[in-house]
C-alpha cells in the first residue's frame, strides 16, 4: 500500500538553464514516513516532488518506487496522489463531485459514495459536500482538494506548500489535521515548504536544500540542534542563530579564546573535545553561531559553570507578548548567508511572490544564485573586510577559563557603530533601554563553529576527517 521511494543520484537540468535546478540529489525515504523538503524559494524543492511524481523528467540518475526502477513509469501508473498550493478544484463541480472525480478513472463502475463519505468524515467536511468551491473558505477548498487526494487511497501523498495561500491560524489548524490524517493512513508522504517552522513541526525527517544540493537530511531535532553546515544552521529555527566573525587564538603556552575584534571568550580549561578540535583553526577565520538561547542578560555573579560573559549595548528591544528578543551590538562582525539576506517569505502567497522574486530579479537574482552555488564562498563578510584579529591581538593577561569572567573587554579603538550583531531572547519583563550596555553570559555548551567554507567543527562532526 505504502511505498519506499529512492532517489539516487538524481540531477534535472532545465533548457537553456546553465546550473542543475538539482544536483545529484540521493535519498532514500521509508514506506509511512513523513519526509519535508525544505529550502529557500527555488532551491529545487518542487523539481524533486514534480519528479517523484513523474511530472518531470529526469535527466541522470535513478528514482526507484519499493526497489525497482521507476524513472520512465507513466505519473498514472505511480498510485500517488498530489495536493498543492493553489487547490485545483473544478468549479463547477460540487465538493461532492471534486472528491468523487479521480474515482471515475481509479474505480470505473463502481459506487463512489461510500468512499467520498467517508472521506469526508475523515476530514470533517460532511457539511460541505453540496456546495461549490466559490461557496468554500480558502480552509474549506483545501481540506475538499486533500479529500480529492486522500479518496484515491494512494501510496503516496505529495503535497507541494499545500498551505501557503491560508491564513496563518488556519495553516496551523490544517498542519495538526495532515499530521494526523497522514501519520493515521501510514502513507509515505513528501511535503514540500519554506517554511522553517511548518517542516520542523511535521516532518519525521526534514531534507534541507540549497541551490539544488541536499545539504542536510536529519529528523528536526538534529537539524536544530546539529547543524551540519552554516547553511542549515541559519534556516532552521527562529529568531535566526547569529553568526558571527571571529578568530581562534590558541598560543603554544596554552589557553584558547575566540576572538570577535573587540571582546574575546575564553574558553574553560581544561579544554573539552570539541573545544580542542578548534585548535587546528589558529588564527583562520571561523564563524561562530549562537542561538538567541544561548545568550542571556544577567550580571556576571550569576554566571553558570560553563557560561562566560561579554557585553553588548542595547539597540532595540523587540516586545512579543510571551518574550522580548534584545537587538544588542556586541561590536562583533556578523557572518552573512546568500541566500538568506532577503527576509524569509512568510505569510499567505508569499511563495509565488518570491519565485517571482527569485526568477524577476534579473541580474542580481542570477547573482544571487551564482554566488550561491560557489561552495567554497558560503559565508560573506558584511563589510567586505578580512575576518577579524588576523594578526594575532597581545596576549590575555590571564589564563582563560579560570573565573566565569573569562573575557578580555577591551576598550573600543573606535565607537562601536555597526547595528546589532546578536539578538537574545529574554523574558517579556526586561528593563533595559536603548544605549544601555548589558553583560551576557554566553552559554558554551551552546556554543557552534563553522569553519571558513561553512562546515560545523564544533560541536564536532561525528566522523572525524583522517589527518593524512
Ligand atoms: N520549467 C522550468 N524551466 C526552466 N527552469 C525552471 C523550470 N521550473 C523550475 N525552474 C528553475 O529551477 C529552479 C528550481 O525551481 P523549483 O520550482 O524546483 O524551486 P522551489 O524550491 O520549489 O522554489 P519555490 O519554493 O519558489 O517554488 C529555479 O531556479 C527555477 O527557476
Amino acid at each position: 500500500m505504502t511505498r519506499a521511494i529512492t532517489l539516487h543520484e538524481v540531477s534535472k537540468y532545465y533548457p537553456k538553464q546553465p546550473s542543475p535546478a538539482v544536483d545529484r540529489f540521493s535519498l532514500d525515504i521509508t514506506p509511512g514516513e513523513f519526509l519535508v523538503l525544505l529550502g529557500p524559494s527555488g532551491c529545487g524543492k518542487s523539481t524533486v516532488l514534480r519528479m517523484i511524481a513523474g511530472l518531470e523528467d529526469i535527466t541522470t540518475g535513478e528514482l526507484l518506487l519499493d526497489g525497482e526502477y521507476s524513472n520512465d513509469l507513466a505519473p498514472g501508473d505511480r498510485r500517488m496522489a498530489m495536493v498543492f498550493q493553489n487547490f485545483a478544484l473544478y468549479p463547477s463541480m460540487t465538493s461532492r463531485e471534486n472528491i468523487g472525480f479521480p474515482l471515475r478513472f481509479e474505480m470505473p463502475g463502481e459506487e463512489h459514495g461510500p468512499r467520498v463519505d467517508e472521506t469526508a468524515r475523515i476530514l470533517g467536511i460532511e457539511e460541505i459536500l453540496d456546495r461549490y468551491p466559490g461557496q468554500l473558505s480558502g480552509g474549506e477548498r483545501q481540506r475538499v482538494a486533500m479529500g480529492r487526494a486522500i479518496s484515491r487511497h494512494p501510496s503516496v501523498f505529495l503535497m507541494d506548500e499545500p498551505l501557503s495561500n491560508l491564513d496563518a491560524k488556519l495553516r496551523a489548524h490544517l498542519r495538526a489535521e495532515i499530521a494526523r490524517l497522514t501519520h493515521g493512513m501510514g502513507v509515505t508522504t513528501v511535503y514540500v515548504t519554506h517554511d522553517q517552522a511548518e517542516a520542523m513541526s511535521l516532518g519525521d525527517r526534514v531534507a534541507i536544500m540549497r541551490s539544488g544540493v541536499l545539504q542536510q537530511v536529519s529528523p528536526p531535532r538534529d537539524a536544530y540542534h546539529l547543524p551540519e553546515n552554516v547553511f542549515v544552521a541559519a534556516f532552521v529555527g527562529t529568531p535566526r542563530i547569529n553568526l558571527l566573525q571571529a578568530t581562534v587564538i590558541a598560543p603554544l603556552s596554552g589557553g584558547m579564546w575566540i576572538d570577535f575584534g573587540r571582546q574575546r571568550l575564553g574558553l574553560p580549561e581544561p579544554l573539552n573535545f570539541d573545544h580542542q578540535m578548534l585548535r587546528i583553526q589558529q588564527g583562520r577565520p571561523i564563524i561562530v553561531g549562537l542561538r538567541s538561547e544561548a545568550v542571556r542578560i544577567a550580571q556576571p555573579s550569576q554566571a553558570h559553570s560553563g557560561e562566560v560573559v561579554i557585553s553588548g549595548i542595547v539597540e532595540h528591544v523587540e516586545y512579543q507578548g510571551h518574550e522580548s528578543l534584545v537587538h544588542l551590538n556586541t561590536g562583533s562582525r556578523p557572518a552573512v548567508v546568500p541566500e538568506l539576506e532577503a527576509p524569509r517569505p512568510s505569510g499567505p502567497g508569499a511563495r509565488g511572490g518570491s519565485r517571482r522574486a527569485a526568477s524577476g530579479a534579473g541580474g542580481l537574482g542570477k547573482l544571487a544564485q551564482k554566488a550561491a552555488r560557489r561552495i567554497q564562498a558560503s559565508v560573506l563578510e558584511r563589510d567586505g573586510s578580512g575576518p577579524s584579529g588576523s594578526g594575532l591581538p597581545p596576549k590575555p593577561s590571564h589564563a582563560p577559563g579560570s573565573s566565569p569572567v573569562s573575557v578580555i573587554d577591551r576598550p573600543a579603538a573606535a565607537p562601536e557603530t555597526q547595528t546589532g550583531d546578536l539578538v537574545v531572547r529574554t523574558g517579556p519583563d526586561i528593563r533595559v533601554r536603548r544605549g544601555d550596555r548589558v553583560p551576557l553570559l554566553v552559554d558554551l555548551a551552546h556554543l557552534y563553529v563553522f569553519d571558513r567554507d561553512g562546515n560545523r567543527i564544533c560541536p564536532a562532526p561525528a566522523q572525524q576527517p583522517r589527518l593524512e
